[in-house]
């Protein structure tokens, strides 16, 4: 612990302990947006590998893959990957080695995880890969478990995935009862890895990283660049400040976040934002997000429930929507939405693009024009246009999106950052040159303070936003030159 305090008192930072959330990662410094605060790789990751999809298990790239040829379960992109994971994976291939074929393939990327968190400690034990302060056994026995906190059934599921592990390591001496609190840990230490426009890789445990607590209205924000986990502030941080990022999607209500922190992470978020749980601010912004329309077209006001529960009013207008009537549609939804998400699971872009567009429309009758299920099935029709190529289509739902993450997410935001990236892309492509700038200058001034300057992914973005206004220049003296 002494080694972590005088490492992070270099970077500004120290390990501070509040009694209602544990260990906390505090400023010593001030830090201005986009400045890192910490940096790490991680102390083990893995892809994450399925049957029908695979990565290298060095930088996650997922094209030019050769199998492990002796294994046959571990996947790499060229020598220098397979080279850098080597030491690690030479000890891993010999345990699966001692499986049998079936069950070696059928490892899924938690065990792995497990599997390689503990051949790293070994090699670190045995001296054959270094520790250093920031990257040790210790650091992860230090993370939190919540083992008395979480039920029976969990229990029993640990108990199982660290039996296949003691199986795989066939270690005489290894604590079972250990590797069962260490998937416990994982369940709330761990980061899911993902590129630079948030799509998941893999999975990945990063012990220092792990000390940084949650709030729905965050100052940091936690990005990847390859495996490595970088925190951003996205505000001014002062001397003094707990560091904070948020663990989940923030776009939902209070109880919807409340739900998900306390299922996955066993607290409750008592954050600036949950704090107003109850209060007048706090329903009104529920009943906007997962809340119903009012039936009056011209009006944009919220519904609450009446007093005996039959029926919803808008609180603007004064309008009623009966309870049957809107439980009607929300099943149709519900029963549309089951057959077009196979749809789209199997690739048939087409259909599934007709039906989400019927969902939308229903949606449009039932939810707020602000709602969040609105903006969800917005976001999947993007997708879906970008599939079919029709660029005009999905330029139209990237900005229906737009208008709603402005209202969901604070100013500086990946995922609004990257939405006006999407969005500057479609305009570009349709030749809408004066609107492309403005959404990829929209983009830059976000995405600069999550993503960082230096990375490749913002290099590309700054490239095509200096195309974009050099397209727009020539445009211009073009036409003067025809006046
Ligand atoms: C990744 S760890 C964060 C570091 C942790 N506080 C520790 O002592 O190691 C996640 C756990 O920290 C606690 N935690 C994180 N954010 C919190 C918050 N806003 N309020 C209360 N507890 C929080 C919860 O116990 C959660 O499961």
């Amino acid at each position: 612990m002494e080694d972590l305090q005088s490492a992070l008192a270099a970077r500004g930072l120290t390990v501070s302990t509040l009694p209602e959330k544990g260990r906390c990662l505090v400023t010593t410094r001030d830090f201005s947006s986009g400045d890192v605060i910490i940096s790490q790789e991680p102390y083990a990751s893995v892809p994450n590998n399925s049957p029908v999809s695979s990565r290298c298990d060095g930088c996650f790239a997922s094209s030019n893959l050769k199998k492990c040829s002796a294994c046959q379960v571990v996947w790499y992109c060229g020598s220098t990957c397979q080279k850098s994971e080597w030491k690690l994976h030479r000890l891993e291939c010999q345990v699966l080695l001692g499986l049998d074929n079936d069950k070696r393939k059928s490892i899924t990327p938690s065990i792995r995880l497990m599997v390689k968190l503990y051949l790293r400690r070994k090699l670190q034990g045995d001296q054959a890969i270094p520790a250093t302060a920031t990257d040790n056994y210790s650091l992860v026995e230090a993370l939190v478990s919540h083992m008395s906190d979480i039920d029976e059934k969990q229990l029993v599921l640990y108990a199982q995935m660290a039996n296949l592990v003691n199986l795989i390591l066939q270690w005489p001496d290894i604590n079972i009862k250990e590797i069962a609190e260490n998937f416990s840990k994982l369940a709330c230490n761990a980061h899911t890895i993902c590129d630079s426009e948030l799509k998941p890789l893999g999975t990945g445990l990063y012990p220092v990283v792990s000390i940084i607590n949650h709030s729905c209205l965050p100052n940091s924000v936690l990005v990847f660049e390859e495996k490595m986990a970088v925190v951003r502030a996205v505000e001014p941080i002062p001397k003094g400040t707990e560091v904070l990022i948020s663990y989940i999607e923030t776009a939902g209500s209070t109880a919807t976040r409340q739900k998900a922190l306390k299922e996955q992470y066993l607290f409750t978020c008592t954050c600036s934002r949950c704090i107003k749980v109850g209060l007048k601010e706090d329903i009104q912004e529920n009943a906007i997000l997962e809340g119903y329309r009012c039936k009056n077209d011209m009006c944009k006001g919220f519904l609450l429930r009446d007093s005996d529960n039959k029926a919803f009013i808008c609180q603007q207008c004064g309008h009623v929507r009966d309870k049957e009537e809107i439980r009607k549609i929300a099943s149709e939804v519900k029963s549309l939405s089951d057959k077009a998400s196979i749809s789209l699971s199997s690739g048939n872009y087409l259909e599934a693009s007709s039906m989400y567009k019927t969902i939308e429309q229903l949606q449009m009758k039932l939810s707020h024009s602000l709602s969040v299920n609105l903006m969800r099935t917005r976001e999947t029709l993007l997708k879906i246009l970008m599939e079919l190529k029709d660029w005009r289509g999905a330029l139209h739902y990237c900005r229906l999106t737009i208008t709603v993450y402005q209202r969901v997410y604070p100013a500086i935001h990946p995922l609004l950052g990257l939405q006006y990236y999407t969005c500057g892309k479609l305009e570009w492509l349709l030749e809408e040159t004066e609107n492309a700038i403005e959404s990829l200058t929209k983009a830059i001034d976000i995405l600069r303070i999550t993503h960082g300057t230096n990375t490749p992914f913002i290099k590309e973005l700054l490239l095509k936003l200096e195309e974009a206004r050099a397209e727009a220049a020539y445009k211009t003296r073009s036409a003067k030159s025809w006046d």
